[in-house]
């Protein structure tokens, strides 16, 4: 990939943009009409405007933004949300508000952040038995905390 990608902005906001030189993630903005107010433990699916279209192989995440973790309860759901290379539809994000008082977000609040990623996409191949190793099976804190 030539790290562009195509996009269409039908929001009145800027496009995203990395906030410091060695960013991963570039901050999403809400594109709204008018304020939306998520009460204690709503979702919410909050358009962007923005349409992309990723390369084959490639993947973007839709992640929260720590400072409104920390500050106000607000988490994307479904983190990482996945945008998948053949989307072709609105790039949207699903927040939820885990504190316990109302948030309120505005058009061009920066609610999230996009990471765009390499993927594989793998086949199976079928087996009757898998490799040994020392781990086996343990898993779930088998090796304590
Ligand atoms: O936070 C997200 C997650 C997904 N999507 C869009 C892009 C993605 O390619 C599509 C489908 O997402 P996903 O595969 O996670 O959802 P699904 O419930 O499996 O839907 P589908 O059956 O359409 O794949 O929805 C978003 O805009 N924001
Ligand atoms: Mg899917």
């Amino acid at each position: 990939m030539s790290n562009s990608v195509k996009v269409i902005n039908r929001s009145n906001n800027p496009l995203p943009v990395y906030e410091t030189e060695l960013s991963a993630g570039m901050d999403l903005r809400a594109f709204i009409p008018e304020n939306v107010s998520i009460k204690p433990l709503q979702r919410i699916l909050i358009p962007t405007g923005l349409f992309i279209e990723l390369e084959k192989g490639y993947e973007a995440q839709i992640r929260p933004r720590s400072g409104l973790a920390l500050k106000h309860g607000i988490t994307v759901l479904n983190s990482p949300g996945t945008i998948d290379a053949d989307y072709r539809g609105e790039v949207k994000i699903l927040l939820i508000n885990l504190s316990d008082a109302e948030f309120l977000v505005s058009n061009g609040d920066r609610i999230a952040q996009m990471i765009v990623s390499k993927h594989e996409q793998i086949t199976w191949e079928d087996a009757k038995i898998l490799t040994e190793t020392a781990r086996g099976a343990g898993g779930y804190g088998h090796t304590g905390v």
